[in-house]
């Protein structure tokens, strides 16, 4: 595997990912061109917030499998891209929340009381001192926009200076308000009329690119102060310029520009602003935060293993992910078996999670049931990430149920597939803690370990059949560890599983097929 780092990551997560013995390449700083160029050779990327990673990258990324995002915001990575071509995204989401909340508080300072101007000045050996004065930031109003994991540190901390932090986010609970003790305002219009200071951390997204513009600004108390230590654009660099000039904003701090790495602003020439080159996670902690974080993401998702922190996928806290493994392997198994003996094109698959299962996320487990189910035609090409996409784009419905009832199991998986030539049903169910076993098939019970190498004979249910398959099966050489044979209930056959200690060839099972009693053979590799 060869990982490409095109932006510079802390030494401990270069030095985690050379000792895995993977092939790194550090290159960072390359043109564009020279990027395309190379790409291609690559199974991943790691970036930071300044490498486009989009649909031309993709086109010649023919071997990429994982973009580790080294830090939080993915405004420059296209998701449907990745996510299509069963791309992960992986990124540090928590790793440099802390210093972003911090390098906001100290653009705050920074600004309202003036110190960089202040600190060029008595360098230039000058000591003036009226040119400078502030404003204090006690009993002020601090309006945040966006209360995530970096609004709500921020708004804890200044608290602690006495200020009284209101904070818009129509997409977090009351609850999460109550606990921050911060007043929830309903409407963005009502915050910029209440607040002293402004500040944004939201991620840049279609809804708040310039959600603060000409029209919030005529709303604002005069003199009020703005910060954007969140995305370039987020705050409209022109409204905010005109509103600077014309008074209305006496001061902005802001650590990230609409157009990076370009210095290259309206505003830079402005003495009311305070502006950092997109400093918010530079710190050693951070850094190192983030390189060792992203270095083992992306080791694992090259290793095909679920990430707690992959964007395109649900996210799971690791804890989660732990007790779903299991239940993952489980649904896995179920997929897998369908197109081993079926090749009737998929039209709907129900899935019902019984009993315990029932209680965990199920769209994850869902995409581990297509994973299994496409892997036996597509192999390699379909993961975690792309599975509920080509399920979708085969035009496959998907129904999720639940059911508190699971039979003699604490929890089971039942797939009901639709064909036009009718319906397929699996039902498998988790054994002690985490052995898989097949427990049902087309109204078939069984006690079944699906694993290796495996054959499933359908035979007419008549005195001697075990014999004669046992004897068929010794003159192919194929050696028997298991067998487990079911009834029908409605007709005179039965069908037997049966694990084998090797893969049964075509050849071997052609005479299988031909042996007197037995209807049908399918060779299924689990
Ligand atoms: N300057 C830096 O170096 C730096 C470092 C880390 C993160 N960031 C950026 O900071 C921002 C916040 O990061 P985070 O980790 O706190 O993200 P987060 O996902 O934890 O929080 C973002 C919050 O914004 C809210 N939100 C989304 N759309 C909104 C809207 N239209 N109106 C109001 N609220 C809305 C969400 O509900 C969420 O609570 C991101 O843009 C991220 O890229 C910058
Ligand atoms: O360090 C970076 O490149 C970006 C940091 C920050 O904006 C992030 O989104 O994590």
């Amino acid at each position: 595997m060869k990982i490409l780092i095109a932006e510079h990551i802390a030494d401990e997560g270069i030095h985690f990912l050379k000792q895995t013995g993977f092939n790194v390449d550090i290159k960072l700083k390359l043109s564009r061109e020279a990027l395309l160029d190379c790409i291609g050779v690559y199974d991943a990327i790691i970036v930071r917030s300044v490498t486009k990673v989009n649909e031309e990258l993709y086109e010649h990324a023919t071997n990429l499998k994982v973009v580790g995002r080294a830090g939080n915001g993915v405004d420059n990575i296209e998701m449907d891209g990745a996510t299509k071509r069963g791309i992960i995204v992986v990124n540090t989401p928590d790793a440099n929340t802390v210093s972003a909340a911090e390098h906001t508080i100290g653009l705050m300072l920074s600004m309202c009381r003036n110190i960089p101007r202040a600190n060029a000045h008595i360098k230039s050996k000058q000591w003036d001192r009226t040119l400078f004065r502030g404003v204090e930031l006690m009993d002020k109003t601090l309006g945040i926009v966006g209360l995530g994991r970096i609004g709500s540190m921020v708004a804890t901390r200044m608290q602690s200076f006495g200020m009284n932090v209101i904070a818009y986010d129509p997409y977090i609970r009351r609850e999460r308000f109550d606990q921050l003790k911060v007043t929830r305002i309903d409407e963005l219009g009502e915050l910029m009329r209440q607040s002293d200071i402004v500040t944004v951390h939201t991620p840049k997204t279609k809804e708040t690119l310039g959600i603060i513009g000409a029209e919030e600004f005529k709303l604002c108390k005069k003199g009020v102060r703005v910060v954007n230590c969140a995305r370039g654009g987020i705050i409209d660099e022109a409204a905010l310029h005109e509103a600077l000039e014309n008074g209305t904003v006496a001061g902005a701090a802001i650590d990230v520009l609409k157009d990076e790495p370009h210095p290259i602003s309206p505003l830079l020439d402005l003495d009311q602003t305070v502006i950092t080159p997109h400093l918010g996670a530079d710190t050693y902690e951070a850094q190192k935060n983030v390189g060792e974080a992203v270095a083992l993401e992306v080791f694992e998702a090259l290793q095909g293993k679920l990430v707690a922190n992959a964007v395109n996928l649900p996210s799971l806290k690791s804890q989660e992910l732990e007790a779903l493994h299991p239940y993952l392997k489980l649904a896995e198994y179920i997929g897998k078996i369908y197109h081993q003996i079926r090749r009737d094109a998929v039209q709907k698959i129900e899935l019902i999670y019984k009993g315990e299962v029932g209680k965990m996320d199920k769209t994850t487990l869902t995409l581990a049931y297509l994973k299994g189910l496409y892997e036996i035609i597509l192999e390699d090409s379909v993961n975690y990430v792309n599975a509920r996409y080509i399920a979708e784009s085969r035009g496959v419905t998907i129904v999720e149920g639940t059911d508190t009832i699971s039979g003699n199991y604490t929890s089971s998986i039942a797939a009901k597939i639709h064909t036009a030539n009718g319906i397929f049903t699996l039902e498998g169910a988790l054994f002690g803690k985490d052995e898989p076993r097949i427990v049902d098939m087309n109204g078939y019970a069984f006690d079944v370990s699906p694993k290796g190498n495996m054959l499933l004979i359908e035979n007419i249910d008549q005195p001697g059949m075990i014999g004669k398959i046992g004897l068929t099966l010794g003159n192919e050489c194929i050696n028997i560890s298991t067998m487990n044979v079911s009834l029908s209930k409605t007709s005179a056959n039965a069908l037997m599983f049966l694990t084998v200690d090797a893969p049964v060839s075509t050849e071997s099972l052609e005479v299988i097929r031909k042996t007197d009693g037995i209807k049908n053979a399918w060779s299924l590799k689990m």
